[in-house]
């Protein structure tokens, strides 16, 4: 089964109302596959969803970076999926390791957030990766496995989930996992849903791989059979992020 190769930019905590106009408007103006060949996800701050969405082209999409683990209501603070929703945003990026490193979001926590916004209509970018001390001690399968299991025990339909591999020792560090560090890890997961999903999901769903992808190792990684794509950190503040989306061809 051909899956659809899947970049997104997650912009973290940064930009300002110019710095946002400025990288829209270098996407607006890059030439990069048709939506057939690659399907574009940009994650900015919540307070600039509106802005990028209303003139972000219409080939690509927005994410949020984050949302409530069930309806909204006294939660100060918390962006629920039905906001979201209301604001037409599809996307939402759920259990990134900066969250549950700094917010200690366990496997179930994040679990529970990508039920609520699966359930809400939002399509979802699960994150799931090792630090560098579990993979020294030889238990990154273990985790990831456990990771994903946490979400496989909540959640019924995978068609609008993206799985994505961010092994915490490459964010932000510029040590990018090599490409057979990626496909080992990914070919592992993917076994993973064939055995304990199904083989359908196993095959249909997108694994993307992101800690310190640019412009300068993309390529190789997306040529791994189980790499489908990239969430892609520091690059996708920068010019760089349209040759990573070129690398789906
Ligand atoms: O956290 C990341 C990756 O960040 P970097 O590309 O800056 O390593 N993606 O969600």
């Amino acid at each position: 089964m051909a899956r659809k190769f899947f970049v997104g930019g997650n912009w973290k905590c940064n930009g300002t109302v110019a710095e946002v106009s400025k990288i829209v408007k270098l996407l607006n103006e890059a030439d990069v596959p048709s939506e057939d060949a690659v399907e574009v996800v940009i994650s900015p701050p919540f307070v600039f969803l509106p802005q990028v969405k209303a003139v972000l082209r219409s080939d690509f999409a927005v994410a949020a970076q984050n949302a409530w683990v069930r309806k909204g209501g006294a939660y100060t603070g918390e962006i629920s999926a039905e906001v979201l929703i209301n604001l037409e945003i599809p996307w939402v990026i759920l259990g990134h390791s900066e969250r549950r490193a700094l917010l200690k979001e366990s496997n179930e926590f994040v679990a529970d957030k990508v039920a609520y916004a699966l359930s809400q209509g939002l399509k979802v970018i699960a994150c799931i990766g090792e630090t560098l001390e579990q993979r020294e001690a030889g238990e990154t399968l273990n985790v990831v496995s456990e990771q994903t299991k946490a979400i496989a025990e909540k959640i019924k339909d995978w068609s609008n989930v993206v799985l994505a591999y961010e092994p915490v020792w490459a964010i932000g560090t510029g040590k990018v996992a090599t490409p057979v560090q990626a496909q080992e890890v990914h070919a592992d997961l993917r076994s993973w849903l064939a055995t304990n999903v199904s083989s359908d999901v196993a095959e249909s769903v997108r694994i993307i791989y992101g800690g310190s992808v640019n412009a300068g190792n993309c390529v190789e990684l997306a040529g791994q059979p189980d790499v489908d794509g990239f969430l892609v950190g520091g690059a996708s503040l920068k010019a760089e992020f349209v040759d990573i989306i070129r690398s789906a061809l």
